[in-house]
Protein backbone atom coordinates (compact mmCIF):
# COMPACT_ATOMS: atom_id res chain seq x y z
CA UNK A 1 0.00 0.00 0.00
CA UNK A 2 0.75 3.19 -0.68
CA UNK A 3 2.47 5.25 2.39
CA UNK A 4 -0.31 8.47 3.02
CA UNK A 5 -0.12 10.02 6.69
CA UNK A 6 2.34 12.77 7.42
CA UNK A 7 2.63 12.78 10.94
CA UNK A 8 3.22 15.84 13.17
CA UNK A 9 5.04 14.75 16.40
CA UNK A 10 5.71 18.03 18.84
CA UNK A 11 8.78 18.00 21.17
CA UNK A 12 8.81 20.80 24.08
CA UNK A 13 11.81 22.65 24.76
CA UNK A 14 14.00 20.03 26.66
CA UNK A 15 14.66 21.73 29.89
CA UNK A 16 11.18 22.44 30.13
CA UNK A 17 9.53 18.80 29.24
CA UNK A 18 8.53 16.14 31.26
CA UNK A 19 8.25 18.44 34.26
CA UNK A 20 6.05 15.30 36.01
CA UNK A 21 9.17 13.07 35.67
CA UNK A 22 11.62 15.72 37.32
CA UNK A 23 11.26 13.49 40.37
CA UNK A 24 12.44 9.98 38.92
CA UNK A 25 15.03 11.11 36.87
CA UNK A 26 17.14 14.44 38.05
CA UNK A 27 18.88 16.15 35.71
CA UNK A 28 18.22 13.07 32.89
CA UNK A 29 15.19 14.55 32.56
CA UNK A 30 15.58 16.40 29.31
CA UNK A 31 17.68 13.12 28.39
CA UNK A 32 14.60 10.61 28.92
CA UNK A 33 12.29 13.27 26.87
CA UNK A 34 14.83 12.92 23.75
CA UNK A 35 14.99 9.44 23.72
CA UNK A 36 11.18 8.84 24.29
CA UNK A 37 10.46 10.85 21.18
CA UNK A 38 13.40 9.56 19.17
CA UNK A 39 11.89 5.98 20.02
CA UNK A 40 8.33 7.14 18.87
CA UNK A 41 9.61 8.69 16.04
CA UNK A 42 11.98 5.83 15.01
CA UNK A 43 8.33 3.23 15.56
CA UNK A 44 6.22 5.99 13.28
CA UNK A 45 8.80 6.09 10.52
CA UNK A 46 8.80 2.16 10.48
CA UNK A 47 5.05 2.11 9.92
CA UNK A 48 4.13 0.95 6.29
CA UNK A 49 1.26 3.96 5.60
CA UNK A 50 3.13 6.57 7.19
CA UNK A 51 5.13 9.17 4.55
CA UNK A 52 6.98 11.25 6.46
CA UNK A 53 7.62 12.48 10.17
CA UNK A 54 7.64 16.17 10.62
CA UNK A 55 8.59 16.80 14.16
CA UNK A 56 7.95 20.38 15.80
CA UNK A 57 10.53 21.80 18.21
CA UNK A 58 12.83 24.80 18.71
CA UNK A 59 15.34 22.74 21.09
CA UNK A 60 18.55 22.42 18.88
CA UNK A 61 19.89 19.51 20.95
CA UNK A 62 16.32 17.78 19.79
CA UNK A 63 16.26 18.72 16.49
CA UNK A 64 19.78 17.26 15.85
CA UNK A 65 18.59 13.67 17.29
CA UNK A 66 15.49 13.96 15.66
CA UNK A 67 16.90 14.41 12.35
CA UNK A 68 19.33 11.55 13.01
CA UNK A 69 16.31 8.92 13.63
CA UNK A 70 15.16 10.32 10.16
CA UNK A 71 12.26 13.02 10.79
CA UNK A 72 11.84 16.29 8.97
CA UNK A 73 12.38 19.27 11.20
CA UNK A 74 10.02 22.18 11.33
CA UNK A 75 11.31 25.17 13.65
CA UNK A 76 9.63 28.79 14.38
CA UNK A 77 6.52 27.71 15.97
CA UNK A 78 4.58 30.54 17.40
CA UNK A 79 5.42 30.19 20.91
CA UNK A 80 1.86 29.94 22.22
CA UNK A 81 1.76 26.40 22.97
CA UNK A 82 0.95 22.87 21.50
CA UNK A 83 -2.24 23.16 19.69
CA UNK A 84 -0.46 26.18 17.75
CA UNK A 85 3.07 24.29 16.99
CA UNK A 86 0.55 21.04 15.70
CA UNK A 87 -0.89 23.88 13.28
CA UNK A 88 2.19 24.83 12.07
CA UNK A 89 4.04 21.81 11.37
CA UNK A 90 0.83 20.43 9.60
CA UNK A 91 1.00 23.51 7.19
CA UNK A 92 4.55 22.48 6.72
CA UNK A 93 3.50 18.87 6.30
CA UNK A 94 0.73 20.00 3.90
CA UNK A 95 3.50 22.27 1.61
CA UNK A 96 5.86 19.39 1.39
CA UNK A 97 3.39 16.61 0.85
CA UNK A 98 -0.03 17.88 -0.81
CA UNK A 99 -2.57 15.40 -0.89
CA UNK A 100 -1.24 12.93 2.59
CA UNK A 101 -3.39 12.38 5.67
CA UNK A 102 -2.32 14.70 8.16
CA UNK A 103 -1.87 12.90 12.11
CA UNK A 104 -0.81 14.50 15.22
CA UNK A 105 1.24 12.20 17.54
CA UNK A 106 2.60 12.65 21.03
CA UNK A 107 6.51 12.29 21.28
CA UNK A 108 6.20 10.47 24.27
CA UNK A 109 5.20 6.85 23.16
CA UNK A 110 8.48 5.10 23.83
CA UNK A 111 6.81 1.64 23.80
CA UNK A 112 5.12 2.33 20.50
CA UNK A 113 4.90 -0.59 17.83
CA UNK A 114 4.53 0.32 14.26
CA UNK A 115 1.90 -2.13 13.59
CA UNK A 116 -0.32 -0.22 15.95
CA UNK A 117 0.35 2.75 14.82
CA UNK A 118 -0.30 1.07 11.23
CA UNK A 119 -3.92 -0.29 12.46
CA UNK A 120 -5.38 3.09 13.90
CA UNK A 121 -4.05 5.13 10.89
CA UNK A 122 -6.05 2.65 8.75
CA UNK A 123 -8.91 2.90 10.67
CA UNK A 124 -8.20 7.29 10.81
CA UNK A 125 -8.83 6.70 6.66
CA UNK A 126 -12.42 6.02 6.80
CA UNK A 127 -13.23 8.78 9.51
CA UNK A 128 -12.53 12.18 8.25
CA UNK A 129 -11.29 13.82 12.01
CA UNK A 130 -10.50 11.36 14.56
CA UNK A 131 -8.40 10.75 17.70
CA UNK A 132 -7.47 7.94 20.09
CA UNK A 133 -7.34 8.72 23.87
CA UNK A 134 -4.41 7.91 25.75
CA UNK A 135 -4.37 5.50 28.60
CA UNK A 136 -5.68 6.97 31.46
CA UNK A 137 -8.73 7.81 28.87
CA UNK A 138 -8.69 11.50 29.82
CA UNK A 139 -6.00 13.13 27.14
CA UNK A 140 -5.34 11.87 23.91
CA UNK A 141 -2.03 11.04 21.97
CA UNK A 142 -3.50 10.52 18.29
CA UNK A 143 -5.05 12.99 16.21
CA UNK A 144 -5.75 12.57 12.76
CA UNK A 145 -7.37 14.61 9.79
CA UNK A 146 -7.78 12.22 6.40
CA UNK A 147 -7.06 14.10 3.35
CA UNK A 148 -9.51 17.04 2.73
CA UNK A 149 -10.17 16.79 6.45
CA UNK A 150 -9.77 20.25 8.52
CA UNK A 151 -6.36 19.74 11.58
CA UNK A 152 -8.29 21.18 14.38
CA UNK A 153 -6.18 19.82 17.24
CA UNK A 154 -7.74 20.18 20.30
CA UNK A 155 -5.03 18.73 23.14
CA UNK A 156 -4.19 19.61 26.55
CA UNK A 157 -5.71 18.67 29.88
CA UNK A 158 -9.36 17.02 29.05
CA UNK A 159 -8.69 16.71 25.42
CA UNK A 160 -10.70 12.94 25.02
CA UNK A 161 -13.67 14.94 25.74
CA UNK A 162 -12.78 18.30 23.95
CA UNK A 163 -12.15 15.95 20.66
CA UNK A 164 -15.19 13.79 20.94
CA UNK A 165 -17.41 17.28 21.52
CA UNK A 166 -15.73 18.85 18.17
CA UNK A 167 -17.34 15.92 16.18
CA UNK A 168 -14.17 13.58 15.58
CA UNK A 169 -14.58 10.40 16.18
CA UNK A 170 -13.07 8.29 18.53
CA UNK A 171 -10.78 5.23 17.49
CA UNK A 172 -11.24 1.75 18.86
CA UNK A 173 -8.95 1.10 21.43
CA UNK A 174 -7.98 -2.55 20.57
CA UNK A 175 -5.06 -3.82 20.34
CA UNK A 176 -3.24 -0.17 20.31
CA UNK A 177 -2.08 -0.15 24.00
CA UNK A 178 1.32 1.12 22.94
CA UNK A 179 -0.66 3.54 21.12
CA UNK A 180 -2.02 4.77 24.18
CA UNK A 181 0.50 4.51 26.32
CA UNK A 182 1.75 7.98 26.73
CA UNK A 183 4.40 8.96 29.78
CA UNK A 184 3.95 11.47 32.34
CA UNK A 185 4.57 10.06 35.39
CA UNK A 186 7.06 7.74 37.01
CA UNK A 187 3.72 5.16 36.86
CA UNK A 188 3.27 5.57 33.35
CA UNK A 189 7.09 4.86 32.89
CA UNK A 190 6.66 1.31 34.51
CA UNK A 191 3.92 0.96 32.65
CA UNK A 192 5.21 1.44 29.29
CA UNK A 193 8.33 -0.59 30.60
CA UNK A 194 6.01 -3.37 30.87
CA UNK A 195 4.96 -2.68 27.47
CA UNK A 196 8.42 -3.01 26.40
CA UNK A 197 10.28 0.01 25.46
CA UNK A 198 12.17 0.93 22.09
CA UNK A 199 15.92 0.93 21.83
CA UNK A 200 16.67 5.25 23.04
CA UNK A 201 14.77 5.18 25.86
CA UNK A 202 15.92 1.07 26.94
CA UNK A 203 19.93 2.01 26.35
CA UNK A 204 19.14 5.61 28.62
CA UNK A 205 17.41 4.12 31.13
CA UNK A 206 20.22 1.17 31.68
CA UNK A 207 22.70 4.04 32.69
CA UNK A 208 20.02 6.33 35.40
CA UNK A 209 20.85 5.41 38.99
CA UNK A 210 18.55 2.77 40.45
N1 LIG B 1 6.68 21.94 19.89
C1 LIG B 1 5.98 21.94 21.03
N2 LIG B 1 5.66 20.77 21.61
C2 LIG B 1 4.95 20.80 22.78
C3 LIG B 1 4.56 22.01 23.40
N3 LIG B 1 3.88 21.70 24.56
C4 LIG B 1 3.87 20.36 24.64
N4 LIG B 1 4.53 19.79 23.58
C5 LIG B 1 4.68 18.36 23.27
O1 LIG B 1 3.36 17.81 23.30
C6 LIG B 1 3.34 16.49 23.84
C7 LIG B 1 2.47 16.43 25.10
O2 LIG B 1 3.06 17.34 25.99
P1 LIG B 1 2.65 17.53 27.51
O3 LIG B 1 2.37 16.23 28.15
O4 LIG B 1 1.62 18.59 27.57
O5 LIG B 1 3.98 18.16 28.12
P2 LIG B 1 5.30 17.41 28.54
O6 LIG B 1 6.46 18.31 28.45
O7 LIG B 1 5.44 16.19 27.69
O8 LIG B 1 5.07 16.99 30.06
P3 LIG B 1 4.73 17.88 31.37
O9 LIG B 1 5.84 18.85 31.61
O10 LIG B 1 4.69 16.84 32.45
O11 LIG B 1 3.41 18.53 31.11
C8 LIG B 1 4.80 16.14 24.04
O12 LIG B 1 5.24 15.52 22.85
C9 LIG B 1 5.48 17.51 24.22
O13 LIG B 1 6.85 17.50 23.88
C10 LIG B 1 4.90 23.25 22.75
O14 LIG B 1 4.59 24.36 23.19
N5 LIG B 1 5.61 23.15 21.58
C1 LIG C 1 -1.48 17.31 25.90
C2 LIG C 1 -1.91 16.12 26.22
O1 LIG C 1 -1.02 15.19 26.70
P1 LIG C 1 -0.60 14.93 28.21
O2 LIG C 1 -1.62 14.05 28.82
O3 LIG C 1 0.70 14.22 27.96
O4 LIG C 1 -0.43 16.26 28.88
C3 LIG C 1 -3.31 15.66 25.98
O5 LIG C 1 -3.61 14.51 26.33
O6 LIG C 1 -4.10 16.41 25.41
Amino acid sequence: MEPCWSLVVPVKRLTWAKSRLAGLTGPRRAELALAMACDTVAAALSCPNVAAVFTVTDDADAAEALREVGSRVVTGEPGTGLNAALVHGAAEAARQRPGDGVCALNADLPALRPGELERALDEAGGAGRSFLPDAPGVGTTLYAAAPGAGFAPGFGGASRRRHSASGAVELRHEGVDTLRRDVDTPADLRAAAALGLGPHTTKLMSRLDP
